[in-house]
């Protein structure tokens, strides 16, 4: 077979003016040959540039063959016609392609060139196809869930009308499922799913959807691999599988915070293009019993509480959360119990920096590094336990109105820097926030500053640790007293009962624990042990993307 050359270069036309067009392996360019000079709006100086493009190979949606309609130039039909014919040229293909738009929007933009010569058309589509096809980790047939009862129950439409499209221009097939009770997407991922079939998983959704999808796809992953999730210290096998997330809930905090916005179409694109990010997975778990995972928020006390109050009223449908919010607040309930926890040594980054975690992130390649070859280590010298190689637990006793685990930054439209600004979404740690019993007004400054500049972790109510391994036990441990009272029989229950009696007189006046909110889903247990597991899935997203430095930019980036 005829060896391609690397690159491929033409001179084509682009809304009547010629371009010298290049593709090599990385970069499709298109460069104006025209001696007149173009001004660049927005650009540092005002200065005069070229007009000169380049859109990188890797953020190619798709290229096919223009239609131009060459029989029909005099029959006056042109509103026919996908593109008009230029004298010449009367062939033409037509580039889609990723373009950035402000707050990390992302959309596909339509390049067309004109061609002189048919075979050079062919050519170039071909040629940008094979490009393509090179590109191995784009997703060619993935597994759609679609919860259409999530965030304002658009998810169906917001699916088929802004997402299958796209999906289909870039020649990925789907097979849809369209969730019909709670928990569908969970056990058809953990039971039924032929998942070898599949480069991926779609969830259309919230964050209590994805937290589906993760449980269905984790479990199934450690059922595989013969993996106990009932043991704490089980090291968990990553998914292979990676998993996209359309934003169709009602706080959709996990993809706000990989990917800077929740917008269906910038979602869209990163499964397109074959993203990837690795996140972290906190397995909660309590007396050896597997209780859930958790990738954003573990909350006790005001979130546990706003969430199990708005659950009663979702047919608010996302405003529920801001009227829980004001109820919770007035309400005022703190509970008392111990946080241990076991702070993360040896690892770059504290939850108090400035800088936060981003696409290709530094801190987050360090640390992950840094447990694997830990990991390693420790398989070697097997006498010693993982339990054993953590260092020294902390332990805090104490009356808190809130003990929030961030395993990322939580952020959302709510709060675009999150509750834990400068958490990882891949090191290996959550962020521990503290918040002791205070004022009804100093509390309500913390809260304000979640939407502020200001930093929330300034209060001497807050502290902030950033851990491998926390476990909360509530003062008085309600699942504790059932288990007794259906182990220890009649005698042992009222002795108990009689404890709880004396140290909680029965005023009435507060519950006497709280609930956990598990990435948006109510966990009934007070008492809990938490781990991270490092990089456990993968998402189709980059993380965050830094900002640009000038406002008035769009891609193709002018060069
Ligand atoms: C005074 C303004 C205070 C604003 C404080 C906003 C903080 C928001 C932080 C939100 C962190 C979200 C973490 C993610 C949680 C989600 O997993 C989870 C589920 O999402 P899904 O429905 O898409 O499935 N969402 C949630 O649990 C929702 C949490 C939302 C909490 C809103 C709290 C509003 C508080 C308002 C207090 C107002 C005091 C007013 C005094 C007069
Ligand atoms: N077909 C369905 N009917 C009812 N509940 C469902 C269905 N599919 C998923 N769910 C559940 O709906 C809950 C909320 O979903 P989610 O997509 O996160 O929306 P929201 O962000 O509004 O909470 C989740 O707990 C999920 O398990
Ligand atoms: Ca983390």
């Amino acid at each position: 077979m005829e060896k391609q050359p690397r690159l491929l270069s033409s001179q084509l036309l682009l809304r009547n003016r010629v371009f010298e067009v290049t593709l090599n392996r990385t970069l499709l360019t298109w460069k104006e040959i025209q001696t007149k000079k173009k001004r660049v709006s927005g650009s540092m100086h005002n200065t005069f540039k070229l007009g000169s493009y380049c859109v990188p190979v890797s953020e190619i949606v798709a290229v096919q063959e223009a239609e131009v309609d060459k029989g029909t130039k005099d029959e006056g039909r042109w509103q026919k016609m996908s593109q008009k014919p230029i004298e010449g040229y009367p062939y033409a293909f037509t580039v889609s392609y990723v373009e950035r738009e402000r707050q990390h929007r992302w959309r596909c933009h339509d390049v067309t060139f004109h061609c002189s010569d048919g075979s050079l058309c062919q050519q170039w589509v071909q040629r940008i196809r094979e490009q393509l096809s090179l590109l191995t980790s784009r997703p060619k047939h993935l597994l759609v869930y679609i919860n259409p009862y999530g965030g304002k129950q658009q998810g169906k439409l917001i699916y088929e009308e802004k997402v299958a499209p796209l999906f289909s221009q870039a020649s990925i097939s789907t097979d849809v499922i369209v969730t019909e009770y709670a928990n569908h997407a969970r056990d058809h991922l953990k039971m039924d799913a032929d998942l070898k079939k599949y480069d991926g998983v779609v969830c259309v959704g919230g964050d209590g959807m994805f937290s589906e999808i993760i449980h269905g796809l984790i479990s199934r992953t450690q059922a595989d691999c013969g993996v106990d999730q009932n043991c704490a210290e089980e090291k968990l096998v990553p998914c292979r599988v990676r998993i996209g997330i359309i934003p169709a809930g009602s706080t959709d905090c996990i993809c706000y915070a990989t990917v800077g916005i929740n917008d269906p179409v910038t979602s869209a694109l990163h499964i397109i293009v074959g993203d990837s990010q690795a996140l972290d997975v906190c397995s909660v778990h309590h007396n050896n019993t597997f209780l859930r995972y958790s990738v954003s928020l573990l909350g006790y006390g005001f979130y546990g509480d706003v969430l199990k109050d708005s659950e009663k009223k979702r047919w608010m449908g996302p405003a529920r959360y801001d009227v829980s919010g004001v109820k919770t607040f007035l309400t005022h309930h703190y509970y008392e119990g111990t946080v241990s926890f076991l702070p993360a040594t040896d690892i770059l980054g504290t939850p108090r920096d400035k800088t936060k975690c981003r696409a290709g992130c530094y801190i987050c390649q360090h640390n992950g590094q840094l447990l694997s070859e830990d990991a390693q280590f420790y398989r070697m010298e097997d006498n010693i336990s993982h339990s054993e190689m953590g260092g020294d637990w902390r332990m805090i006793r104490g009356k808190f109105l809130a003990i929030n685990a961030a395993s990322m930054s939580c952020a959302c439209p709510r709060s675009p820097k999150g509750l834990s600004p400068a958490a990882h979404l891949a090191d290996g740690t959550t962020d521990l926030i503290l918040v002791r019993k205070c004022s009804r007004i100093n509390f309500l400054r913390h809260l304000l500053r979640h939407t502020t500049k200001d930093d929330q972790f300034d209060l001497n109510f807050v502290e902030v640790h950033r851990v491998r391994k926390f476990r909360f036990m509530p003062k008085h441990c309600e699942s504790d007293l059932e288990l007794d009272l259906r182990e220890g029989g009649a005698g042992g229950g009222k002795k108990l009962l009689r404890k709880i009696c004396r140290d909680h007189p029965a005023c009435g006046c507060t519950p006497i624990n709280s609930s956990w909110n598990c990435d948006g889903e109510v966990l009934p247990h007070a008492a809990i042990e938490v781990g991270v597991h490092c990089q456990l899935i993968r998402l189709f997203a980059r993380g965050i993307e830094d900002q640009p430095l000038f406002e008035d930019f769009c891609t193709p980036t002018v060069i």
